[in-house]
């Protein structure tokens, strides 16, 4: 039962195991090519988002680049230019120049992308500015822009070519407005017609406008997170992002997200996965994507550009995909739960299988081995009487093992001649589909006998033999009782001579011999004198020793062929085959003598050692037209009378 117990809990665990595997393997292609479509979705989604935000940073920046170099083109700007620097032309008035000015602030005014325009002449100082909200203040006149990156960026560039500076805090203008406001900073030469460089014009892009702008072009999916670095990974977004919430501008992006970076910084374009998001970026380079027409080279601080600008979409994972596929997760569930309950089911009923093959098998031994070692033996035989099957008892009676007999013994074979007609007989009558049964004597491996009776019925089908089935019951004891108790039924017991059934038995075989044969047939008949006094004077025992020791004194003096029988107490008589009275009369004599010289000794405390004793008998010899030993007997006895009369110790022959 212990062992039993932990092989069920095997198969269950099997039973729900399986299933799982099954319904898993078999549903995970479709599951798989679902999550790659949905992958494939987010892919194509993050594509799209990302080229609509490269769009609107690349137009918004084309646009302003644009807008630098128009202004540039401006004859009152190159005047103004002119006008302050020698040799000092006074064609361009402070009217002019005033006009100019409130010219360029509306401008500023109407477009917020911008934060200010500065017109610079050669040595950096500031000539003219419109900045966003303040208009042209003569306060900054003074300002000097030498130091400027942008200024020095620009101070070898020729007509119609640009620099863009990285994006920054915007100090000077912080420094007078209160406010920091990161902007990019674009310049370009100013050339008269003359192709004389007259200075530069500035023009600041607003930054928190440009990426704002960004940020809404991108995030048509609330789950989109925008990201833009430089090259240097400086983040360039002035507004917080869910997924990087702790950066904001300027902020070192490698050390927030060094692994990400790390991925990122290996390659222009690509995807990217950052823990469960999914991030397309691309690095469009300003200088050189989209800007054609009107400007020639672009310039920058060579280590911040390309920018790298990138979107990130949750990564569809199995738990939200299940989540929004409920149908397919209910599906899923009721496969499972149908798979393990038939799962559970089969270890149920499988259990109780090899529980029942496990009895029956138990069953089927026993009942083998009571096949096998039953005390009688069984065979079955096939329409030519050979051994298909012989249990273990009879295989030994016989001496043989299975190989030998099993499909190669017949088994009339084993059967002596003298019984094998009724073999043949039995055996016909259970081919014909009848129970029937012989007494046989089977001959061992070894030329031993063995008596068996065999009982046998036949197995048909569609009325036709197919085999005989036999118990065979072992005769072989019963044989010797019966021998045993005959032999008892003709003995007497005290003196082991014939008894009187006995010899009337066999008085007819001797005498229809005996008129077969023509030859003489005699019958004495003995009877110890005064037995009655020996039984008083020492005993019944004593009397009985006197009967053993004269019965063996008389078989000394007879013929093997002589028939000694006790017929009654102290009576006795011989049949004499083949022999005459006179003969028979010689016997008697014999015997008569022998006795009277005979001393039996006896075990007696009062009476000698020995004692002696005589008998009388009558002869007579069986008539040849006697079919019985009575008259006989009746003669022999008269005879015997008669000796008795005469005084015993005699014998007198009656002829008829
Ligand atoms: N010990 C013994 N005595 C037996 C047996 N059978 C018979 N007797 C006895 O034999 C005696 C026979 O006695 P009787 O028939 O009177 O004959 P008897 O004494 O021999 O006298 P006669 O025959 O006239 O000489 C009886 O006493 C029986 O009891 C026996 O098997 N054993």
């Amino acid at each position: 039962m212990r062992s039993i117990l932990p092989r069920l809990y095997l198969r269950l665990l099997l039973a729900v195991i399986l299933p799982l595997i099954l319904v898993t393997s078999t549903l995970w292609p479709v599951l798989y090519v679902h999550m790659e479509t949905r992958l494939d979705g987010v892919r194509s989604e993050a594509n799209a988002v990302l080229r609509v935000g490269e769009d609107a940073l690349t137009r918004d920046i084309n646009e302003t680049l644009n807008y630098a170099l128009a202004i540039a083109e401006m004859p009152a700007l190159q005047q103004q230019l002119a006008a302050q620097q020698p040799p000092f032309e006074d064609s361009f008035s402070p009217d002019d120049s005033s006009r100019l000015a409130t010219f360029l602030s509306t401008l500023m005014n109407h477009s917020p992308r911008y934060t200010k325009l500065v017109l610079i002449d050669n040595e950096g100082n500031e000539v003219l500015r419109a900045s966003q909200g303040i208009g042209a203040d003569p306060r900054f006149e003074t300002l000097n822009h030498a130091h400027t990156d942008y200024f020095k960026g620009s101070s070898q560039l020729r007509s119609r070519e640009l620099y863009i500076s990285p994006p920054g805090r915007n100090l000077q203008y912080e420094l007078f407005s209160g406010e920091v406001v990161p902007v990019v900073n674009v310049t370009t030469p100013v050339i008269d017609t003359d192709g004389k460089r007259q200075g530069i014009v500035l023009l600041s892009l607003n930054w928190p406008h440009l990426t704002r702008a960004l940020h809404q072009s991108m995030q048509v999916d609330p789950e989109a997170k925008v990201l833009l670095v430089d090259a240097q990974g400086r983040w360039l977004l002035t507004q917080s992002t869910q997924q990087f919430p702790d950066i904001g501008f300027g902020g070192d992006f490698t050390k927030e997200a060094p692994e990400a970076w790390q991925l990122l910084s290996r390659q222009d374009e690509g995807y990217v996965s950052l823990d469960d998001h999914l991030l397309r970026f691309q690095s469009p380079d300003i200088r050189t994507q989209l800007y054609s027409g009107l400007a020639g080279h672009i310039f920058s601080a060579d280590e911040t550009l390309p920018w790298m600008l990138g979107v990130s979409f949750p990564t569809p994972s199995w738990y939200s995909l299940l989540k929004e596929e409920t149908t397919v997760l209910w599906f899923l569930i009721l496969i499972y739960a149908i798979a393990a309950a038939f799962g559970v089911f089969w270890a149920f009923t499988n259990h109780q299988q090899r529980k029942l093959r496990k009895n029956t098998q138990q069953q089927a031994a026993e009942v083998r081995s009571l096949y096998e070692n039953a005390p009688c033996g069984y065979h079955s035989l096939d329409e030519d009487g050979t051994v298909i099957k012989m249990n273990q008892t009879e295989l030994d009676w016989l001496g043989y093992n299975a190989e030998e007999v099993i499909g190669r013994l017949q088994y009339r074979e084993v059967i002596s001649h003298d019984t094998r007609d009724a073999f043949d007989a039995a055996f016909a009558n259970v081919k014909k589909g009848q129970k029937d049964e012989a007494e046989c004597t089977l001959l061992t491996h070894r030329g031993h006998a063995r008596h068996v009776v065999i009982q046998a019925s036949g197995y048909r089908h569609n009325g036709r033999f197919i085999y005989s089935r036999a118990s065979v019951f072992d005769l072989t004891e019963r044989k010797q009782l019966e021998e045993q108790l005959r032999a008892q039924a003709m003995t007497d017991p005290l003196t082991g001579v014939f008894n009187r059934r006995y010899l009337q038995s066999q008085a007819a075989i001797e005498m229809s011999r005996g008129l077969r044969h023509s030859t003489p047939l005699s019958l004495i008949a003995i009877d110890i004198d005064h037995f009655k006094r020996i039984n008083d004077e020492y005993g019944h025992d004593t009397g009985d020793e006197v009967l053993k020791r004269f019965t063996h004194v008389m078989k000394g003096l007879l013929r093997q062929e002589d028939l000694l029988c006790r017929v009654g107490g102290e009576e006795f008589a011989i049949l004499l085959p083949n022999t005459a009275i006179p003969q028979a009369q010689h016997i008697a004599e014999r015997i008569r003598a022998t006795v009277e010289h005979t001393q039996v000794s006896i075990d007696h405390e009062t009476a000698g050692q020995t004692l002696r004793i005589t008998a009388s008998f009558g002869v007579t010899h069986i008539l040849p037209h006697e079919t019985t030993l009575k008259a006989a007997l009746k003669r022999a006895d008269t005879g015997l009378y008669e000796a008795k009369e005469a005084g015993r110790n005699r014998i007198v022959v009656k002829d008829n």
